[in-house]
């Protein structure tokens, strides 16, 4: 199971590493002061691999500011970490972002839950600018949960899927048992609602081997 820990800022590095991250996503919206700075400061202390994401308000993130001012944002941070999270409607500076040498991992986040068609649709979205999809999306049942693993267990890899909110927060440790490519998680901090520490799903993830 391939975790990433999501952290805001560069001081907790130290303590993340500990728990052994396969990824550290750099949440860039959540972040104080010269960002580039605190990116570097990042690049410095570890060898993980960095995830940059600047999400937009829209998709659950802090980031108000049109495309261009996110690609401004972004370009110069791209050099220093291995994957840029890109949501759909940034899309057009994707390519501009891969010239800088880095996996683009192509988002959406969307509070309903998509169909099975329209899942399918999404993902041929996502996959037109980026290496890997990356749709999380709001369960409402146990019928839709059991839709989402289906789709994640079918589709193309590699492929991304996750949810939102509490209710059907277990599904972060069973979507990777069927093909998703990564789980977040915080080491402190939640970036998001439902996330289990860093050490919580890597026990999970020990005891599901
Ligand atoms: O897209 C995601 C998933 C996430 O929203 C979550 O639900 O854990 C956390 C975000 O930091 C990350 O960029």
């Amino acid at each position: 199971m391939k975790i990433v820990v999501s952290v805001e800022s560069a001081g907790v590095i130290g303590e993340v590493v500990e728990y052994n991250p396969t990824f550290i996503e750099v949440r860039l919206d959540r972040m104080e002061g010269d960002l580039l700075d605190q990116v570097r400061a990042i690049r410095e202390k570890t060898v993980i691999p960095l995830i940059a994401t600047l999400r937009s308000r829209e998709e659950g993130g802090r980031f108000v500011g049109d495309a261009d001012l996110w690609a401004r944002i972004v370009g110069p941070i791209a050099r220093y970490v291995d994957i840029v999270d890109v949501e759909a409607r940034y899309r057009d500076h994707a390519p501009f972002i891969k010239s800088q040498g880095v996996q683009i991992l192509a988002s959406l986040h969307t509070n309903e839950m998509p169909t099975p068609p329209e899942l399918g649709r999404i993902e041929e979205m996502l996959r037109s600018y980026g290496d890997i999809p990356k749709i999380v999306v709001k369960p409402r049942t146990r019928e839709d949960l059991f839709e989402l693993i289906q789709f994640t267990h079918q589709a193309q890899k590699p492929i991304c899927t996750s949810i939102m909110g509490a209710e059907f927060r277990y599904a972060r440790a069973i979507l990777p048992l069927f093909g998703s490519e990564f789980t977040f998680s915080h080491a402190g901090t939640p970036t998001a609602e439902g996330q289990y520490h860093i050490r919580e799903m890597r026990q999970i993830s020990d005891l599901l081997k």
